[in-house]
């Protein structure tokens, strides 16, 4: 058994893969309860597997899509890390260094979005043009 103070709080590792599979599935529930724009990607994704389904995509354009998919996911994961890191380091004082590693985290995200973009669009627009000829 891992080591916890009275309060339950378990600073020490985890020692069992299951312990490590609840904390990892609270970093996930964490992000979708507190993060906006993960929940936002999460439509998304949803719209573009139900459009993918409908429009019976080739199996290597849902490889394209999970690799955007996944890619978004990653980065937003990414600058919650920081966001949260420089925020501990931090806390509520402005930082011109605490802005810059935000800032350039939520650019990470705007690039992953770009490329998921790019790849709907390479995707679905030509089937929306076939369908309205
Ligand atoms: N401690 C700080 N010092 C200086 N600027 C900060 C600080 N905290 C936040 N900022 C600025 O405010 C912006 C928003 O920060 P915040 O922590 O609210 O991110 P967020 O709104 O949760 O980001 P996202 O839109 O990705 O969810 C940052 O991108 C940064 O420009």
């Amino acid at each position: 058994m891992a080591l916890k103070d009275k309060d339950n709080r378990q600073i020490d590792k985890n020692k069992t893969f299951i312990q490590s599979l609840g904390h990892a599935l609270d970093g996930i529930k964490r992000l979708i309860l507190e993060e906006r724009n993960f929940r936002f990607d999460l439509i998304i994704a949803f719209l573009a597997i139900c459009l993918g389904v409908i429009c019976q995509i080739k199996i290597n354009e849902w490889v394209w899509l999970f690799a955007a998919f996944f890619s978004v996911i990653g980065s937003e994961v990414l600058n919650s890390i920081i966001e949260n890191v420089v925020d501990l380091i931090v806390g509520h004082h402005y930082d011109f260094l605490a802005k810059r590693a935000k800032d350039i985290a939520a650019g990470g995200v705007l690039m992953s979005a770009l490329f998921a973009v790019i790849i709907g669009s390479l995707i679905f627009i030509p089937r929306f043009i076939q369908l309205l000829k």
